[in-house]
């Protein structure tokens, strides 16, 4: 393959077309420049994220669409003006890696809602090209985008926190329900969900989780530590659930009803949306009105955050529930992550796989 100036040879899986199989894909990504660091990837989270993508369920993929982005890697190299890393340091790199930097966001460390946020892969940036994720060989990213991984955390079961930790964190955080004693619950025991879990203990809350799965009752609570399970398909456990939650984090990946959800709320509850479905949310006004409840959305996390998230698991020794996987098996992973058949989160062991 031609490798035109200012750019190196990578190697990774993309998609071709809304069929969504990914086969092994030569790309270039750019040199390293003076504030970027270029990292060896070791592992790669699989997030519902990549499922949607790429199969274009949003209906903006741009193919070939090489996704992934709990990524995980070794430091290589390093600009002249990079201050926060070295060659060896172990690191991480989220869903964002360019933003404008100087919008009302960017200047309080929200480069998540900035208007001109380049997502980690099928986003076009500055230099006009299509970007690439973590399914890949190395990836080349401004030290502002990059996170350390404290020592001591395991970097395959870490990689889920650079995506599904910060997540789920983040509102937790923005929305005061990372109290202790606060009732938390969570809906969907899947990749998001069930650090949320963990990071709802971590926080001294009780936490209860809303699924549809009878049999992941015994994991939520002996494996993960949630306090409760409620099956959501079952009236009577709804019925008796009602009012008692400050919070709630719904991280269901597709449409579902959230009448149920919300009358589960306190008054002044506060009900928190993160799954990324497709279909219009239904929601009953009076409901929300007599409870003054809240219904809210967030999108990943600031880097500043980021960093944050993964200093407090260090210290809390949270990281996902794995399966480690040869990339090879990528299109069988986003099959059972569909189905939902996977505890918790499927993860790429890049470095050992994915022959350069
Ligand atoms: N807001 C963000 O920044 C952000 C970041 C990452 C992922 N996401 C989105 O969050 C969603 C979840 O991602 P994930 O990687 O955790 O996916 P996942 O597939 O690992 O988890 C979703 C879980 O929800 C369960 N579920 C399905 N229907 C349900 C229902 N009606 N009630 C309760 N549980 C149900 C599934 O069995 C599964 O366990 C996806 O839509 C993804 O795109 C959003
Ligand atoms: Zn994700
Ligand atoms: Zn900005």
């Amino acid at each position: 393959m031609a490798v035109e100036k200012d750019t190196q040879k990578a190697f990774g899986w993309a998609a071709r077309d809304s069929s969504g199989i990914l086969s092994p894909f030569y790309f270039t990504r750019r040199v390293n420049g003076d504030s970027d660091v270029t990292i060896k990837i070791l592992y790669c989270g699989i997030c519902h994220t990549d499922a949607h993508f790429v199969k274009n369920e949003h209906g903006f993929t741009v193919y070939p669409l090489v996704p992934g982005h709990e990524i995980v890697g070794e430091v290589v190299e390093v600009g002249s003006n990079v201050h926060k890393f070295k060659s060896g340091d172990k690191v991480g790199v989220g869903c964002i890696v360019d933003s404008c930097g100087a919008c009302d966001n960017c200047k309080q460390d929200l480069e998540n809602y900035c208007p001109e946020m380049v997502f980690t892969y099928g986003s076009i940036t500055s230099e006009g090209r299509n970007n690439f994720g973590g399914y890949s060989d190395k990836i080349v990213v401004d030290e502002h985008y990059v996170v350390r991984i404290p020592h001591g955390l395991p970097l395959d079961s870490a990689a889920p926190l650079l995506c599904a930790g910060i997540t789920v964190y983040s509102p937790m955080n923005y929305f005061g329900l990372n109290r202790p004693g606060l009732h938390l619950g969570v809906v969907g025991l899947g990749g998001l969900g069930h650090v949320a879990v963990k990071f709802g203990k971590a926080f001294g809350m009780k936490v209860t989780v809303i699924s549809t799965s009878p049999s992941k009752e015994r994991d939520a609570i002996q494996r993960l530590g949630a306090d409760s399970f409620l099956i959501s398909r079952d009236a009577e456990q709804m019925k008796a659930a009602v009012g008692s939650m400050d919070g709630i984090i719904d991280t269901v990946s597709e449409s579902h009803p959230v009448a149920p959800l919300i009358d589960l709320l306190k008054a002044h509850g506060k009900f928190v949306m993160v799954g990324a479905g497709t279909e219009p949310l239904a929601l009953p006004p009076i409901p929300l009105l007599l409870g003054r409840k809240l219904v809210a959305g967030s999108n990943t996390g600031g880097i500043k955050e980021t960093q944050e998230m993964i200093d407090f698991a260090g210290e809390h020794n949270i990281t996902a529930e794995v399966e480690v996987i040869p990339i090879d098996y990528v299109n069988t992973a986003i099959e059972r992550l569909v189905k939902g058949d996977v505890r918790y989160r499927f993860v790429i062991d890049i470095a050992n796989t994915l022959p350069a």
